[in-house]
């Protein structure tokens, strides 16, 4: 296993729920991030670890070979990759990704 996706098992594994966006929660630096958070609040995500990939280009690229999806953001929710943004919302709609949050 190479040493970037030793760092990034650890993030999925080591918290429940963890987005791998541009920019911050506070201040993501990309519409498609910018979305992704809007959703998780709007989900009622119980808690919510981010990944600026813009500082760990390492992990900008790494990311995209964890779970063969090519873009950002990244949502793993108890160690799993979810999809990105449009996925995100598509599972909102549906009332899925409120149920894999607030899953016990
Ligand atoms: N439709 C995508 C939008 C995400 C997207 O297209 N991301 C691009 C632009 S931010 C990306 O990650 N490009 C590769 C890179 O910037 O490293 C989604 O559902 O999340
Ligand atoms: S940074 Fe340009 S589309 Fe995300």
């Amino acid at each position: 296993m190479s040493n970037v996706h030793e760092r990034i098992d650890q993030l999925v594994k080591g918290h429940r729920v963890v987005l791998f966006m541009k920019g911050t929660a506070q201040f993501p630096m990309c519409g498609f991030s910018g979305r992704a958070i809007q959703v998780l609040k709007a989900a009622g995500a119980p808690e919510l670890t981010t990944f600026n990939v813009l500082e760990d280009e390492e992990v900008r690229q790494g990311i995209k070979d964890y779970a063969q999806w090519p873009t950002i953001p990244q949502l793993y929710i108890d160690g799993e990759f979810v999809g990105g943004s449009d996925i995100m919302m598509e599972m909102y709609q549906s009332g899925e990704l409120q149920a894999l949050l607030n899953k016990a």
